[in-house]
């Protein structure tokens, strides 16, 4: 087998780095250049850990790393390395110093961008400085791998030459892997001339996953992680089809979305409003109870993500919202005002308000009848929002598909109530359903598969027409 063989890089230092993606072992390298490099450790690396550990050998690039430029794509690749690694909970950045502008040094690449300004291309600029092409070595990368145990690894990198300057030194790349950044109209051109004249991957063919996901398309083969998670936390959604009733509700762990006073700013955290965000740019219609109106007065439109708005149906049996609320004032959505047969409605409303009479019984609208009608109208994927006592009555009712329910570290003591519903006697007839849990920042997300639920408890009574779940006393449900 081939061997790394040593060039005299050394290790000196040992130390922690906390970083986004995790707590990183570090350790500091001199070669005899000079040149001083850093390593960063995530999980056990070892062979016996697991598969080959992906690996970055990251060359230095000031500007690009440290300074958010746009002429190249080292910032967002190592950030992009990071996610990957992260993602594993496992993997290595090599950090090489001494590399700086492929090895000629931070000057001179900085009179290469003057001569690019001129309109050399990247690799002509270095041949007029007098420079090569490309004038970097891995001896040290080689080195700090074999200090760290590591002779297999996955590469993260566009760029083949890689793999041959390691494979050179005894390194053993198993596979390599592009890191998928978008190109930007800045460094396009610098981009494209890697691409003709070194050797580096095309461009992949850069797929926007929220964007498919919105347009109703499950991408595939994602690679970056980010992107990943969007397709594995969203794609069921879209996998679902026209038909689809959803919910979401923060609460404090007591139980309330809300203090006494209806004050809710804010249960949750931003991580998880991008979330309830997503959830309305995946479906037609986002419906709210006339409490939440007229405590919250929300707008209900999509704005932390890209995507349209769903049309916004305001629940309000009694008449009770009035007609300055925001959903009903600021014409940005088409919103649907459902009322009861007896609720007074203005004589006049905004154009995009439509007036929607429903019967009503003790409990107000029916959740079906509410389904029943945005069905009708097209409106087949729906996201029930607020607040805890309507989500609570979807949930009771079984329409609900799936639920997510943010958990945030807070004690609101008494306030309104979130999830609320008679529950059973026995605590083994209680409503369980496999989910998925999520950390979102400071918050916990629990997301039900309700449908699921409803399957697996049909087939475990085998034909019973009762489902397993919570049932407010002396009502049935349509199987
Ligand atoms: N001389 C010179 N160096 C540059 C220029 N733009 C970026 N660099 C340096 O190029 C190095 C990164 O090399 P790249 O060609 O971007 O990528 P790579 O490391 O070969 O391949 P990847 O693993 O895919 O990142 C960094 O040290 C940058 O400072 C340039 O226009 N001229
Ligand atoms: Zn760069």
């Amino acid at each position: 087998m081939t061997q790394i063989r040593p060039h005299g890089t050394e290790c000196l230092v040992e130390t922690t780095l906390a970083t986004e993606h995790g707590l990183f072992r570090m350790l500091g390298f001199a070669d005899p250049h000079g040149d001083e490099h850093v390593a960063l450790v995530l999980g056990d690396v070892g062979p016996r850990s697991g598969p080959p550990p992906l690996v970055r050998v990251h060359s230095e690039c000031l500007t690009g790393d440290a300074l958010g430029s746009r002429r190249c794509d080292c910032g967002e690749q190592l950030e992009a390395a990071f996610r990957e690694i992260g993602h594993e909970r496992r993997g290595i950045i090599v950090y090489l110093r001494g590399h700086e502008g492929r090895g000629i040094g931070l000057l001179a690449k900085l009179r290469a961008y003057a001569l690019q300004d001129q309109g050399f291309d990247t690799v002509d600029a270095n041949l007029e400085l007098g420079y090569p092409a490309d004038a970097r070595g891995y001896e040290a990368a080689a080195d700090i791998l074999a200090e760290l145990g590591v002779r297999r690894i996955r590469l993260l990198s566009s760029n083949p030459d890689k793999v041959v300057q390691l494979t050179r030194l005894g390194v053993q790349v198993v596979a390599r892997h592009g890191l998928a950044v978008p190109d930007r109209p800045e460094n396009t051109f610098y981009l494209t001339t890697k691409r003709l004249r070194m050797g580096h991957d095309s461009a992949p063919p850069w797929e926007d996953v929220w964007h498919s996901l919105t347009s109703a398309r499950i991408p595939e083969n994602v690679v970056a992680a980010a992107d990943r998670d969007l397709v594995e936390r969203y794609g069921p959604l879209v996998a679902a089809g026209r038909e689809l009733t959803i919910a979401q509700l923060a609460q404090s762990v007591d139980g309330f979305i809300a203090t006494r006073t209806g004050d809710a700013d804010y249960v949750s955290g931003p991580a998880d409003r991008t979330h309830l965000h997503r959830l309305r740019a995946l479906v037609d219609a986002v419906v709210v109870g006339a409490s939440t109106v007229i405590a919250d007065d929300p707008r209900l439109t999509v704005r932390a993500v890209t995507g349209a708005s769903p049309v916004r149906v305001v629940l309000d049996p009694r008449g009770r919202v009035r007609p300055d609320a925001r959903v009903l004032e600021d014409g940005l959505v088409p919103t649907l005002w459902m009322l009861g047969p007896q609720a007074t409605a203005p004589d006049a409303v905004k154009p995009h308000v439509e007036i929607v009479r429903l019967p009503t019984g003790r409990a107000g609208f029916a959740p079906s009848t509410v389904l029943g009608e945005l069905r009708a109208r097209g409106l087949g994927r729906v996201l029930v929002e607020g607040g805890g006592r309507l989500v609570s009555a979807f949930l009771s009712a079984g329409v609900l598909d799936r639920l997510w329910l943010t958990t945030a570290p807070v004690f609101i003591g008494d306030g309104i109530p979130g999830i609320r519903f008679s529950g059973p006697d026995r605590l083994a007839d209680a409503l369980r359903a496999p989910g998925r849990r999520y950390v979102m920042g400071e918050d916990l997300c629990c997301e039900f598969d309700l449908a699921a639920a409803r399957a697996f408890s049909r087939s475990a009574d085998r034909g019973a027409d009762d489902l397993r779940g919570p049932l407010p006393a002396g009502q049935h449900r349509t199987p």
